[in-house]
């Protein structure tokens, strides 16, 4: 059932780098990458995360190799000793899924320089430090690679109260046009998806720190559903296939016509007043506290 689309072994021989790889939507693409056959280095900063899913996926696929890395992608001195390390130790990786992000809603008024900063050096910057420490070496050895980066659909529908994420994500979208271009020549292939709402903890604790019924969202969505790791596992595992040699530069929205159909989220927010905003703002940073802490 689970790889009823692509044939068993379609990515033996393949090895990808997920960032963010530990959690949510990378540790499902992550595993349907391994169930395929693939070799995976999953890269986030919390070691017991990365491990606890590492071994996860061993356990359901026990030939399986899964190397993690703890880097947080914000120091590009980090993230360049890490893929050294990975072309030194493994030969190098044939393709990379940039997803690893943080966020928060936030009035943009109240976000604070340090918060701004939290979110761009994660989303832009880190993304950036990633795909260039790996994309020079592809270039330098004259490796075929392809990249996929997470963004969202708000790099269409601009959001209210996550600013710097919109921000940044665009800011993935562009490189990912960009590269395409500049590097295609050399046998780097760029594509991007932009999922809508596909339920994790992470996600959900940081954009709906007060709510958790979602028949409203699955109500507004043409599909009438929301997403699942199956849809965003699939869509990475085709874009990545070096069959699609000539898939190239493109962002895929992958929300069921979500914003076609309604736009941008949170405008609900629109009716919070200063306490509510309050009450989400500690709900969230005690969130981030006990991740940080656990
Ligand atoms: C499923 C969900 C449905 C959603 C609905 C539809 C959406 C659909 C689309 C979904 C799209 C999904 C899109 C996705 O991407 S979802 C990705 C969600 N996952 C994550 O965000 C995981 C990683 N995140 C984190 O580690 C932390 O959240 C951050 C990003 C903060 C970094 O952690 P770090 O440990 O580095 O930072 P810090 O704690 O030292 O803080 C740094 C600064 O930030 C300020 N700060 C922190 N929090 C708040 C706050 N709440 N209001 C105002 N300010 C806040 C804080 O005061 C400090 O500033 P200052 O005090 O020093 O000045
Ligand atoms: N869920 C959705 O509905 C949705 C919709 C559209 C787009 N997305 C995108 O999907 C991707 C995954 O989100 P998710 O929902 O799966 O949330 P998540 O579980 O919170 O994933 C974020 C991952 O990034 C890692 N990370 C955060 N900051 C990092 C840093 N500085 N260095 C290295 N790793 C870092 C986190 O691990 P550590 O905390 O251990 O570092 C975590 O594994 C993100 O790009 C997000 O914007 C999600």
């Amino acid at each position: 059932m689970q790889n009823q689309i692509f044939s068993d072994n379609l990515f033996q021989g393949q090895r990808v780098l997920v960032t963010g790889g530990g959690t949510g939507l990378g540790l499902a693409m992550a595993e349907k990458l391994v169930s395929l056959g693939a070799q995976v280095h999953l890269c986030g900063r919390r070691q017991h995360v990365l491990e606890k899913a590492a071994a996860n996926l061993q356990a359901s696929f026990p030939d399986s190799r899964v190397f993690v890395h703890s880097v947080d992608i914000r120091n590009s001195d980090k993230v360049d000793q890490m893929v050294q390390q990975i072309w030194d130790e493994h030969g190098g990786v044939d393709a990379l899924i940039n997803n690893a992000a943080g966020n928060f809603i936030c009035p943009t008024e109240d976000i604070s320089i340090n918060g701004f900063k939290a979110i761009t050096e994660t989303v832009l910057n880190g993304t950036f430090y990633v795909t260039q420490a790996v994309g020079k070496r592809w270039i330098a050895t004259q490796h075929p690679g392809s990249v996929v980066s997470i963004v969202v659909t708000w790099v269409w529908t601009g959001s209210p109260f996550v600013v710097p994420s919109a921000m940044s994500k665009s800011a993935v979208d562009t490189m990912t046009k960009s590269l395409a271009i500049e590097w295609g020549r050399h046998g780097i292939r760029f594509n991007a998806i932009a999922p809508g709402v596909i339920p994790t903890e992470g996600a959900s604790a940081r954009l709906r720190p007060t709510e958790s019924n979602t028949d409203a969202l699955v109500s507004q969505n043409p599909m009438q559903r929301l997403g699942q790791f199956s849809d965003i596992a699939n869509l990475a595992t085709f874009l990545l296939c070096p069959e699609n040699s000539w898939l190239n530069g493109q962002t895929i929205a992958l929300d069921g016509g979500d914003w076609l159909a309604n736009g941008a989220y949170f405008k609900q927010y629109f009716e919070w007043d200063k306490n509510d905003w309050q009450v989400a703002r500690e709900r969230i940073q005690a969130r981030t506290a006990s991740v940080a802490q656990s």
